[in-house]
């Protein structure tokens, strides 16, 4: 899973200028280039024009004489057919203003798919414009996404048989976030009492208040005032959010859960899933292993997001005659037999020899067609095969993006030092609220990085699969990073590093960019089964091979 960069941490420094932009730099993670400004209680983002015009860079030959760099021209590649279109249809760049509520100008992104027939890099994607840096190329939104879970299974008692049976209790000890758009669902009480738990203390401190409750846009769960609705098995709180009756999902709006029915039949169906994968995909030798109580491994990622994407496409094949022409999932890379390789599923011993392994994913298929779907045997149902199945686990294992979606910190902190605006950042009145922010956190005093902590107690982690971002192939020096959107959940923007000249390829690293070459090498070999072919690795191998010291980091 290629991970979105982080964002920066935040600081309360009363020497800092007031203004916007030096408040949005506290706030982190935001390029210069968004002004924030309030309306209607709405954070909204403008995206203002780059700092370069751009038709001054339209002209190829100027635009490598201004930036000094190739711009792969001379690399053999020839466009994509027409069905790349499918590639397209998440994709978007905000041409003015933008906020998740308004309606807005959008553009198509400025890319072009390509094929490179000189070497294994296969598609790529490449800038059909200057793109200056700072820019957001184009946001993109999820096309399937899953949270990450870390589903502790506990038995009722501790004995295999109870592991066996399909009545285990399953605590999401994960972020409440709506299982559709993942906008956090949590209220900011969470940090109070995960701050005592880790003291050990009972949440016991009415006292303990945070200023300007209401900025916190939150609040508590409170289903005791809920109305049943109609026909539904769902429940609404008086904030409007909904919770699934039968399988406690949660989510933030009556649309969001819709669109969740329409995706993938029912929340019950994905929880179902969830609760049985671990089981499902545990290893041979674990069951037979007396000492093994109640242990039991979470599923990997890819293959949670491979699964539920095999339910989106049972739904999309039964609601499209029976079809999968013309999918994305058949414009992004990966195969079957890349589950060996990646060692993904069920580990099971091969027949023919004593320690070799393979892995399956064949109980998990039988489950989802004979158990969970009631689907094999009614009907022709040969396309929804155990090989499509593992073939979507690997596609999600080579192009699946994992981030950390908005906690509701940001919005909160923003508004919290917009309102001390009126009395200033050096009043009484801003130092008392400050205070009260530190000690609902257990903290001394306000930090650098603190959001981070905030962000790992009520920002939902989620991985997901964004269908143009998987046509962006990795470089060791990438021109272009993944951001987690600032303003709608479950999207990413992919950000200009630096100037790209139209006709270069835009590329991201898949991996960390401090590793050196061997390090980063082999994490790409057994994370992607790629060897790098980028220009940097050329380089970098020419001149190792050449017997140079100076370069390369090997
Ligand atoms: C997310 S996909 C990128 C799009 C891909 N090229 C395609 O045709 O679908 C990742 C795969 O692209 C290939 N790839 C990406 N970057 C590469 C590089 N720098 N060198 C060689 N192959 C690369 C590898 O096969 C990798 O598993």
């Amino acid at each position: 899973m290629m991970m979105c960069n982080g964002d920066r941490g935040i600081d309360d420094d009363d020497d800092e200028d007031d203004s916007e932009a030096c408040l949005m730099e506290l706030l982190g993670g935001i390029t210069i280039h968004h002004e924030w400004r309030e309306e209607d209680n709405n954070i909204v983002a403008k995206v203002t024009p780059g700092l370069v015009d751009p038709s001054t860079y339209m002209d190829l030959k100027k635009a490598k004489r201004e930036l000094g760099r190739p711009t792969f021209r001379d690399t053999i590649r020839e466009p994509c057919d027409n069905n790349d279109e499918v590639l397209f249809q998440n994709a978007f760049v905000c041409s003015e203003s933008f906020t998740s509520t308004s309606n807005h100008k959008i553009q198509r992104p400025p890319l072009q798919i390509v094929h490179f027939k000189d070497n294994d890099r296969g598609n790529g994607s490449v800038a059909s414009r200057f793109l200056p840096k700072g820019q957001v190329i184009y946001t993109e939104r999820a096309a399937v996404a899953t949270q990450q879970l870390l589903l502790l299974l506990q038995p009722t008692k501790n004995s295999r048989e109870d592991l066996k049976s399909s009545n285990l209790t399953a605590i999401q000890d994960t972020v409440q976030a709506c299982q559709q758009c993942f906008r956090s669902l949590e209220h900011w009480t969470k940090l109070v009492r995960q701050q005592q738990t880790t003291d050990g203390q009972e949440f016991a401190q009415p006292s303990t208040s945070i200023p300007y409750p209401e900025l916190w846009p939150v609040l508590p769960l409170d289903f005791d005032i809920i109305q049943d609705v109609p026909n539904a098995a769902i429940r609404v709180d008086k904030y409007g959010r909904l919770q699934c009756t039968t399988c406690q999902s949660l989510f933030c709006s009556k649309s969001c859960h819709q669109q969740h029915v329409d995706q993938f039949g029912s929340c019950c169906l994905v929880q179902r899933l969830f609760h049985r994968l671990p089981l499902l995909l545990r290893d041979e030798h674990d069951n037979d292993d007396d000492d093994d109580e109640g242990v039991v491994t979470p599923p990997q990622s890819p293959v949670v997001l491979g699964s539920l994407l095999f339910l989106q496409l049972v739904r999309h094949y039964q609601t499209h005659g029976h079809s999968l022409q013309g999918h994305w999932i058949h414009r992004i890379c990966g195969t079957a037999s890349d589950l060996q390789k990646l060692e993904l599923g069920k580990r099971v011993q091969k027949q023919d020899g004593q320690s070799q392994w393979q892995y399956t994913l064949q109980p998990l298929h039988d489950y989802i067609m004979n158990d969970l779907l009631h689907i094999n045997g009614t009907q022709d149902t040969s396309i929804l095969s155990l090989d499509l199945l593992e073939s979507l686990v690997a596609k999600a294992a080579r192009n699946g993006v994992s981030l950390l979606t908005q906690s509701p910190f940001k919005p909160y902190y923003a508004g919290l030092l917009r309102k001390t605006n009126y009395g200033g950042r050096q009043s009484e009145a801003h130092h008392r609220n400050m205070q009260q922010l530190v000690t609902v956190l257990g903290q001394e005093s306000l930090y650098r990085g603190m959001d981070r902590d905030v962000d790992a107690m009520v920002a939902p982690e989620i991985t997901g699969l964004f269908p143009l971002t998987s046509q962006c192939n990795h470089s060791c020096e990438p021109n272009a990073q993944l951001q987690s959107q600032e303003f709608v959940d479950a999207h990413v923007d992919v950000v200009a590093l630096r100037d790209i000249a139209a006709g270069e390829e835009v590329c991201i690293s898949y991996v960390g960019r401090r590793n050196n070459r061997f390090q980063r090498r082999k994490e790409l070999r057994g994370r992607y089964l790629f060897d790098c072919q980028c220009e940097r690795c050329v380089k970098e191998g020419l001149e190792s091979s050449r017997g140079s010291s100076s370069i390369g980091d090997v």
